[in-house]
């Protein structure tokens, strides 16, 4: 039997189906893509009511998300919990960040190694605050766990951290005892490539939480 890699992979996000592209990266893996910057307006909409609908109750001061794909996120909860003003943890040192809080961005995924930079001047908006931390994927967990502890370094407590998706598992090593701060909206698993084929991964297949559905997509359908 001739079989192809399906073109989309469908999940559940916050109670609806999207459709993600399954894009190759190498000859050994692929993913279904979440571009959230491709979404559109609407997706915006879901992903910011879904995630400030189960943060609210816990009262943020303030959010924090992390450059590039995490920054609609921010902006989206932020808004809809009322608050002005959020901080962006930023990927690449801009001029105006000489003298900014950096922690390295352990990825075994990615082949250069990165930075999460936290602009000084930024530190007086965390400060002995409750911090919501978003971005859009979880996968290694690394950049999760770089802005978890940039936040702390300045002075916040980090209350959750609200993701759109959760990709596999591994997330739940790098992160530890953190691991317990993430709320999901839907999950995606990882995928193998056999005989040029992209097939999830079994055991990446269940849901951020063993039992069943997200919690965060559980709590939004209440
Ligand atoms: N599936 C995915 N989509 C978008 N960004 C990601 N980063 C890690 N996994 C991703």
């Amino acid at each position: 039997m001739l079989t192809a890699t399906p073109e989309f992979y469908q999940a559940e996000i916050a109670g609806e189906a999207f459709s993600l592209p399954i894009i190759q990266l190498d000859d050994q893996r692929a993913i279904a893509l979440l571009m959230v910057i491709d979404m559109g307006v609407r997706f915006g909409d879901i992903v910011g009511e879904a995630i400030a609908r189960h943060f609210g109750p816990f009262k943020p001061d303030i959010v924090v998300g992390s450059a590039t794909l995490g920054i609609p996120i921010a902006i989206e909860v932020s808004r809809r919990l009322g608050k002005d003003q959020y901080v962006i943890l930023q990927k690449s040192p801009k001029f105006h960040l000489a003298d900014a809080m950096v922690e390295d961005v352990r990825s075994i995924t990615t082949a250069t190694p990165q930075r999460l930079l936290l602009d000084r001047r930024s530190i007086t908006l965390l400060q002995g605050k409750r911090v919501l931390v978003v971005d859009d994927v979880v996968a290694t967990g690394s950049s999760m766990a770089a802005a978890i502890r940039l936040v702390r370094r300045a002075g916040a407590e980090v209350l959750g951290a609200g993701v759109i998706l959760t990709e596999g598992h591994s997330w739940r090593d790098a992160l530890g005892k953190d691991a317990e701060l993430i709320e999901s909206l839907g999950h995606i698993p990882q995928f193998d490539v056999v005989d040029g084929v992209a097939t999830p991964d079994p055991a990446t297949e269940s849901g951020a939480w063993p039992v069943g559905a997200p919690r965060l997509a559980r709590t939004a359908s209440r």
